[in-house]
């Protein structure tokens, strides 16, 4: 009979091009998974309901990917760093194996497991980095430091060589009918569903949950839309990007996989402009590395802004601005339709998280953290280092080095959504005025009365010309 592994998932809820299974699988035949809802996460006050519907939807899918393959998902409720090394020890298996991770809770918690597993005599291995296509160790300036900037980094990182897909997961053995009940008795439970757990959301899922659906995803994707990705990525009416964030965010398809994708595209890429296209979508997969590696190398980020500029910067705050910002009624329709995309689907299009974000930081001049935990209680893909990232570029506060970038919202409407697809979609009082109103933001007052629709809350104007003046007093106190 072969050692018993037991793999510890968590951000990456697949069988398919999996690094560490594939490590785990080199050493025996004996694998079985098992997946730990961490109390002191699922306690946490940014938590979206629809993020844990997704995850629970993936973990059916795994297990069900465990079964195929001869072995099965084991589930915990406690905390993994109680909860792993007992498990281990009652099962007495050889090894716990797992992927390391770049967030600041992530490597406090599996520091605290190593310890607890080496006083039981369990090996590990978690120096697998599964779901990067460089670790952050790998990845370093001419000056042997982190990248801060991304250009750089994305020069660097593209010249390196990438790992080419692992084998999925097959031919297992399973615990045996005595092990099964030793699981039992050590708190294994059966998948609890979403609602189980307090987090409700009764809406369609805008993402099916799952390896293969994301696998099936990926190769639509690579089918049309990534040839006119450059061209479209910016509309949000349009379906012109992949959708894979929530995937990717869970490990539900590998780096390796979907990098292998874009080299064939590339190799059919009949003209400058598809190829083009598909790099601009590499560069996209870049960001990602790049924003886990900063948080890798600089955990701060997680508390706050990178520039000092920004450490103590006059935030105003205004709790009702910020409660209309949330709600989507600001008055300003295409920061609205993106809010109400998000509380609606889970999900928001890329072009007007950009937006939403400078609105937030720029024109109601509210900390950016306060945008950043709402994003996390309501995406589906909510990351902490993407959603960091995005948010420190929206509001200057991060290690971009152009500070001061401020998006104007009627011409952003006018480039981005000059018919108004996406606003009418999105707010349905608005759907009779006319797109050349919606546009521009300036709603003849009239309309207001027929469509009860919030009239702007500030003026976008006034509101740069203040923050541009705190911004410029902050400097000299700086
Ligand atoms: C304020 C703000 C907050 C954000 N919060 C998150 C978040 O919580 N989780 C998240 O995954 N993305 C976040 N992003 C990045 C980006 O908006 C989403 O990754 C993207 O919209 C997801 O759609 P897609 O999968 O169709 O992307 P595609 O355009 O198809 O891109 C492919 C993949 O590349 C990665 N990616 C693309 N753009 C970025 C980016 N700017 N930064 C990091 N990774 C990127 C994602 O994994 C994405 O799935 C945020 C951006 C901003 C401006």
């Amino acid at each position: 009979m072969s050692d018993l592994i037991l793999f510890w998932h968590r951000r990456d809820l697949r069988i398919s091009d999996h690094t560490g299974l594939a490590a785990a699988r080199e050493k025996s035949a004996k694998i079985v998974g098992v997946f730990c809802l961490d109390p002191q996460i699922l306690a946490s006050d940014d938590i979206a309901p629809v993020r844990v519907k997704y995850m629970i939807g993936c973990l059916q899918s795994l297990q069900e990917r465990y079964q195929q393959a001869g072995s099965q998902l084991l589930i915990l409720q406690n905390d993994p760093v109680i909860a792993i090394p007992k498990l281990a020890t009652a099962l007495k298996a050889k090894a716990v194996f797992w992927n390391w991770d770049v967030e600041p809770y992530s490597q406090t918690r599996d520091l605290a497991v190593i310890e607890a597993l080496k006083t039981q005599g369990i090996e590990f291995l978690n120096d697998n980095w599964d779901q990067l296509l460089h670790s952050p160790t790998e990845i370093f300036s001419g000056a042997k430091t982190p990248y801060t900037v991304y250009t750089p980094f994305w020069k660097n990182w593209i010249t390196k060589s990438k790992a080419k897909p692992v084998e999925t997961l097959a031919n297992l053995e399973n615990l045996t009918a005595e092990e099964q009940e030793i699981s039992q008795l050590t708190g294994t439970i059966n998948l609890p569903s979403a609602a189980d757990l307090g987090f409700i959301w009764d809406a369609e899922l805008i993402i099916s949950p799952g390896e293969l659906v994301a696998q099936e995803k990926l190769d639509n994707f690579a089918k049309s839309a990534i040839n006119e990705y450059q061209e479209q990525r910016n509309f949000p009416a349009i379906d012109g990007t992949s959708q894979l964030s929530a995937a990717l965010k869970f490990g539900v398809i590998g780096m390796r996989t979907i990098w292998q994708t874009t080299i064939e595209a590339l190799a059919n890429g009949n003209s400058e402009e598809v190829n083009a296209s598909i790099q601009t979508w590499q560069k996209e997969l870049a960001w990602r590395e790049f924003y886990q590696h900063a948080m890798y190398h600089f955990p701060e980020l997680a508390k706050g802004a990178y520039r000092d500029t920004f450490k103590t910067f006059p935030w105003q705050n205004n709790e009702k601005y910020f409660q209309a910002w949330c709600e989507g009624k600001t008055g300003y329709p295409i920061v609205d339709a993106a809010m109400r995309q998000l509380n609606e689907t889970g999900w928001m299009h890329n072009r007007c998280r950009m937006i939403v974000a400078s609105f937030l930081t720029k024109d109601l001049i509210i900390n950016p953290q306060w945008g950043e935990k709402y994003f996390m209680q309501k995406l589906i893909d909510g990351d902490l280092s993407a959603n960091n990232g995005g948010w420190q570029w929206s509001a200057s506060s991060g290690m971009d080095p152009q500070p001061l970038r401020i998006f104007n919202p009627a011409s952003q409407t006018q480039k981005f959504d000059a018919e108004a697809e996406y606003i009418r979609q999105w707010i349905p009082e608005l759907r009779y005025v006319s797109p050349e109103y919606l546009v521009t933001g300036k709603i003849p007052l009239l309309d207001y009365y027929g469509t009860n629709y919030q009239q702007p809350i500030v003026d976008h104007k006034q509101q740069q010309a203040l923050f541009k003046q705190l911004y410029q007093q902050q400097k000299v106190i700086g």
